[in-house]
């Protein structure tokens, strides 16, 4: 076969480059968010290239993961996830899908937040609190290279939320003020070697949103993400350098739905454990979400009620997961919305 005008060979262009194109950091912030907004009109999923984040670092915080998992699960049960989002969540006790699941999520993983003392006037605020890290013995290098990755992705997600107020008409710093104590939740995961069967109701993930506005997800050697796109599941494979990002509800909520947060699960073939990394990166706990002003209008009025950020999430997380309650979280302040 010879080679396709676009300078790739023809029968070689990994399934889903038209839904999830690579866009390429290093070019002009102006460039960069003409195909940030092409990408989040189409499925809201992207890979970014030339982001910044450290190879070294990022092959370090998989490998502790990949050590912490390894622990026996007593000792990884003694940091079970808490009411704030922090912790331990266990193989299977998830299941994104339930109507269409017949177990749980093959896959086991860890929260953590953004760190918030005990005595800091912020832990009141459901979801905001101290993380549980591994126990220093067991893993002495776990927090500190967990905390510099958290860090990066923190960073880079800055430099997203410039280039998604440029692709809206905003200002670039349009949703700084939104992020001075945003919500940000990283999220190592680890699947089982356990084959997927779709057919009988068992998924490495089942097929979810995301809740939240941004998630930059890393992803390790191993396929399994599939996104919703044209009437059927279309894989979006790993590519060693890069970071998929992709929008979330809030998002598509915030933009009167005219960017998309698109369905995605992971299938995976059972040849090997997976490991991946998504990164939740939401604004400010009181943070008002309501229509943006280039996307509503006359013609196209705001087709959901004001929110907050976190009043959202709680609702999302109430939803999905059984202890949550959108007001059940002892000393939480009253939501209540600014205007
Ligand atoms: O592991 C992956 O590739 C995706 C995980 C995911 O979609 C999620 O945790 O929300
Ligand atoms: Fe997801």
């Amino acid at each position: 076969m010879g080679p396709a005008p676009n300078g790739h060979v023809m029968g070689t262009v990994p399934h889903g480059e038209k839904e999830v194109p690579v866009i390429d950091l290093s070019q002009s912030e102006v460039a960069a968010a003409a195909q940030v907004r092409a990408a989040c009109l189409g499925t809201g999923f992207f890979y970014v290239a030339n982001h910044g984040v450290d190879e070294a670092l990022v092959e370090n915080v998989f490998q502790e993961n990949k050590d912490f998992f390894t622990l026996p699960e007593p000792e990884k049960r003694r940091i079970l996830a808490d009411e704030n989002n922090r912790g331990y969540t266990p193989m299977s006790e998830e299941t994104l899908d339930a109507p269409h699941q017949t177990e749980g999520d093959t896959k086991e993983g860890l929260y953590f937040g953004r760190e918030v003392l005990p005595d800091s006037e912020e832990a009141h605020m459901p979801l905001h609190g101290p993380n549980q890290w591994p126990a220093q013995d067991a893993l002495p290098h776990y927090r500190h290279v967990t905390e510099t990755y958290f860090r990066a992705v923190t960073a880079l997600g800055m430099r997203l939320l410039r280039l998604l107020a440029l692709a809206l008409d905003l200002p670039p710093e349009h949703f700084h003020p939104m992020f001075t104590r945003p919500m940000l939740f990283l999220r190592p995961l680890h699947y089982a070697p356990r084959r997927s069967h779709p057919e009988q109701g068992i998924f490495g993930a089942g097929a979810h949103s995301d809740y939240g506005m941004l998630t930059l997800l890393k992803t390790d050697e191993h396929p399994g993400l599939q996104i919703w796109s044209g009437g059927k599941f279309v894989d979006v494979p790993p590519r060693p350098g890069t970071f998929i990002v992709n929008l979330g509800d809030m998002l598509e909520r915030w933009t009167n739905g005219r960017f998309k947060s698109t369905l995605h699960r992971v299938v995976v073939d059972g040849s090997a454990d997976r490991y991946s990394i998504p990164f939740f990166f939401e604004p400010n706990f009181d943070t008002v979400v309501e229509c943006l002003p280039s996307c509503c209008g006359p013609d196209n009025p705001a087709r959901y009620p004001p929110t907050t950020s976190g009043q959202h999430l709680l609702d999302k997380y109430a939803e999905t997961h059984a202890g949550y309650s959108a007001d059940a979280t002892p000393g939480a302040a009253p939501i209540t919305l600014e205007g």
